[in-house]
């Protein structure tokens, strides 16, 4: 048992109020939380009786009814207060010696809604800005290759990394641009800070500006609450701007403004926020000609151009393959938990042949394809011919077959698909590799009813 004293220290020093009455409702304690709450001192409160003066409240209900009685809204009689209380008869070997109710001040209780609420809402934005924030996944470990090239273009962008300068990465879809931004953010000062990556050609034209800037409460219809930009995620990081050259010329013109004010506004907002993000933008895209078509803002061209990578073309790089394939058999091995253990000569003298339009990507599409359904230990010409059908038109026309030219169009976007996958990544680089756009490739998947599980 707790000694007497200690219970009373107890009762003394809670936050909430106590009041307690004998059986015939005679009140024989309050603490001094209640008389701070309700502003009745101890001495008048001691005198009354619970059903005089409040018979309707939680505590009389407790005494009359021998029940328990919980989150009762009341006054309290006698006093102004309102608030929310929990009362209990008190019964000792199945006899009632009298009844307690403890209850806090409706406003403390509000205060306290109110904190949690705003402590939910901090919680929720910082769980959504986690859950966009990303590390960078690869470190300049994870290029291989050493062609001459390529050994140039790391060497640049190891220095560059060092430094804050705007890096701009060109090159054709699948050489591994966005590979470099990762590795450069790793390799920098900034390694332990966001590392941000958006694709301006993924997001409609409508939505990007809010993607990139954020929004406030109220800034157009459907806004029901602020929203953090890619560049406020990327703050003391650093910003991918992946396919750069697809941007529209209005936002153009504030990511110049952004770049160079160094500060932003929200979409909606008149504040302007300081901001220190590092840029890396990418292009398969020759930037040059959209400056000339007017297409791509000159003043923004060499203010992302500060350092220029241009990663060269698989085909132009052969001498990596074999590191490359090597690379990759590793990696599906594990992946696809096979042993197999390289190519054959005639099949490595076959990708060097071929032009790979897209790049190393698409040697990536080609080994796994064929490394699924792979049974041998070594890779041969045979495994490889059916996917690189694309690159081998002396072979197709060598069959002496004579085919409709919509029967041939609709074999080879199969073929092509096939490579590259049904995904919608799989028909951008599809649409790429026939050289048609992408609302081309739909349209002839629908004319030619190609079955695909996206369509
Ligand atoms: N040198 C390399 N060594 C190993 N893997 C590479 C190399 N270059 C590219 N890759 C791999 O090829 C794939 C495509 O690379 P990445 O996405 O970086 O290309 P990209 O140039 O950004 O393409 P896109 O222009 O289509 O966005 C990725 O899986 C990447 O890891």
């Amino acid at each position: 048992m707790l000694p007497l004293i200690m219970i009373s220290a107890i009762l003394d020093s809670v936050q909430e109020a106590i009041e307690v009455t004998d059986p015939q409702g005679n009140i024989i304690y309050v603490n001094p939380a209640f008389c701070r709450i309700t502003g009745i001192p101890f001495e008048v409160r001691t005198k009354e009786n619970i059903y005089n003066i409040s018979p309707d409240g939680a505590l009389a209900l407790a005494l009359r009814t021998g029940k328990p009685v919980s989150g009762y809204r009341t006054k309290v009689g006698g006093s102004n207060a309102e608030v929310i209380s929990n009362a209990v008869p008190i019964i000792v070997n199945q006899e009632t010696l009298g009844a307690v109710v403890i209850f806090q001040h409706i406003t403390d209780i509000i205060k306290l809604t109110d904190e949690l609420k705003r402590s939910t809402s901090i919680i929720r934005d910082l769980s959504t800005k986690f859950g966009q924030v990303t590390e960078s996944k690869y470190t300049f470990n994870h290029v291989i290759g050493s062609s001459p090239a390529l050994k140039d273009c790391i060497k640049i962008a190891t220095m560059a990394a060092k430094s804050c300068s705007t890096v701009l990465l060109l090159g054709e879809s699948g050489t591994g641009k966005e590979l470099f931004a990762h590795a450069i953010h790793h390799a920098s000062p900034r390694r332990e800070k966001p590392f941000i990556a958006i694709n301006c050609a993924a997001i409609p034209d409508a939505l990007l500006e809010s993607e990139l800037f954020g929004y406030v409460r109220g800034a157009f219809t459907g806004a029901m609450k602020d929203k953090i930009g890619k560049f406020e995620l990327a703050h003391s990081g650093t910003l991918f701007l992946d396919e750069i050259g697809d941007m529209n010329l209005l936002l153009q013109a504030k990511l110049l403004r952004v770049l160079q004010e160094r500060e932003f506004e929200r979409v909606g907002d008149t504040r302007t926020n300081p901001i220190d993000v590092r840029i890396i933008a990418a292009t398969n895209r020759n930037l040059k000609h959209l400056v000339r078509e007017g297409k791509f803002r000159e003043d923004l061209y060499y203010r992302l151009n500060v350092v220029e990578i241009v990663l060269p073309p698989l085909r132009e790089r052969t001498s990596d393959l074999v590191e490359l394939t090597n690379y990759l058999i590793t990696k599906l091995n594990r992946k696809l938990g096979k042993k197999v253990t390289g190519l054959t000569k005639e099949s490595l003298n076959a990708l060097r042949s071929y032009n790979w339009p897209g790049n190393i990507r698409e040697l990536e599409n080609v080994m796994e394809r064929i490394m699924v359904s792979l049974e041998a230990q070594e890779l041969t010409y045979k495994d490889l011919v059916p996917h690189l059908g694309i690159c081998l038109p002396v072979q197709d026309s060598n069959r002496g077959e004579i085919m409709a030219l919509d029967h041939l169009e609709k074999q080879m976007i199969e073929r092509t698909l096939k490579i590259c996958g049904h995904t919608v990544a799989g028909k951008k680089q599809a649409a790429f590799l026939l050289n048609i756009s992408l609302a081309t490739l739909y349209n002839k998947i629908k004319k030619y009813h190609i079955l695909t599980s996206n369509n």
